[in-house]
């Protein structure tokens, strides 16, 4: 398959149910080929946006775009989408099933028994393919429920909780299959609450609150935003950092500090008062996604 360039956004999208705004002013960019991971807590606003994108709600302010124009539904009709009600029958047979939604996306019956067997397969489940959804442990159902997000060769995917209820194994084979289409150049949104994973699959980070955008951008652009920490050690006693200007100390034990520098030249007028109180640890600390999210959410 060619490598595909188009990326999914969504500008200045809007929502209300009543007098709540669910999703407000909200914009941001999925790129090709990138694993955006899409934040916040309850509420936030995640599975409104995902459903406005997906057009299953209507948009009621900005809108969607897909390769740079307004999206339609063939293009929706070629994403992948991981709903948060999931969507599959529990009494009908798994393979059935996905052969059918295969066919719903334009492959041949043929094309879809065989690319579903080849996933069910990678996910351990080939021995399953004529159970019943709902006789699945429900990890199995999920691995379900994604194999028929990902069964015709979607353009993009948009998955609402998709790794919520799998244990890391799981969690590792479905992250395999993302990463067969991110290397095609498809656009994978995914919301989680599960920051630990996010921290470790995701290359942006999109973060709601009340339906507002916190932060987005890639790792390196919310990494190298906000105010620099450094741990800084001066034995036996750190304390006296706090009388310093241009310094904010997050955190004091004994030897050691955790500081945050503000302001043009703090950071050599520190070192140069350090040094001769016998300095031994000058380090930056580079922030993890769960500390931007920390942050950002506060
Ligand atoms: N159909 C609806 N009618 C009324 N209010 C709704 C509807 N759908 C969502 N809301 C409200 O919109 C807000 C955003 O909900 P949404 O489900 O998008 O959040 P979320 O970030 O996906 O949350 P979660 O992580 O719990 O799934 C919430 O206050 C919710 O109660």
């Amino acid at each position: 398959m060619s490598q595909q360039t188009a990326s999914l956004e969504v500008r200045n999208l809007t929502r209300t149910f009543g007098d709540k705004t669910a999703v407000d002013d909200v914009t941001f960019t999925v790129e090709p080929g990138k694993m955006t991971g899409f934040v916040g807590a309850n509420g936030a606003g995640k599975t409104t946006t995902m459903r406005m994108i997906m057009g299953v709600l209507v948009v009621h302010g900005g809108e969607v775009l897909w390769d740079g124009r307004p999206i339609t539904a063939a293009d929706r009709a070629r994403f992948g989408y991981m709903p948060e009600e999931r969507g599959l029958y529990p009494k009908q047979g798994i393979l059935d099933q996905l052969t059918y939604l295969g066919q719903l996306r334009g492959m041949t019956r043929k094309d879809a028994a065989r690319e579903a067997t080849r996933m069910l397969e990678r996910f351990g489940l080939g021995d399953r393919l004529k159970d019943k959804l709902e006789s699945l442990s429900l990890g199995n159902q999920q691995r379900v429920q994604i194999t028929a997000s990902l069964l015709h060769a979607p353009t993009a995917l948009v998955l609402d909780e998709p790794f919520s209820g799998l244990d890391p194994v799981a969690v590792d084979s479905m992250v395999d299959l993302l990463r067969d289409r991110l290397r095609e150049g498809v656009p994978v949104l995914f919301s989680s609450h599960q920051l630990d994973l996010v921290e470790r699959l995701c290359d942006s980070l999109v973060v709601l609150s009340d339906g507002k955008i916190m932060a987005a951008g890639t790792r390196e652009e919310l990494k190298s935003r906000g105010p620099r920490r450094y741990r800084v050690a001066t034995p036996p006693d750190a304390g006296w950092l706090r009388d310093e200007p241009g310094v904010r100390v997050v955190d004091v034990d004994g030897a050691h500090a955790v500081l945050e520098l503000e302001g043009e030249g703090t950071q050599a007028r520190l070192l140069e008062r350090a040094v001769p109180r016998g300095l031994t640890e000058f380090t930056p600390l580079v922030p993890s996604l769960t500390d931007i999210y920390r942050e950002v959410t506060r």
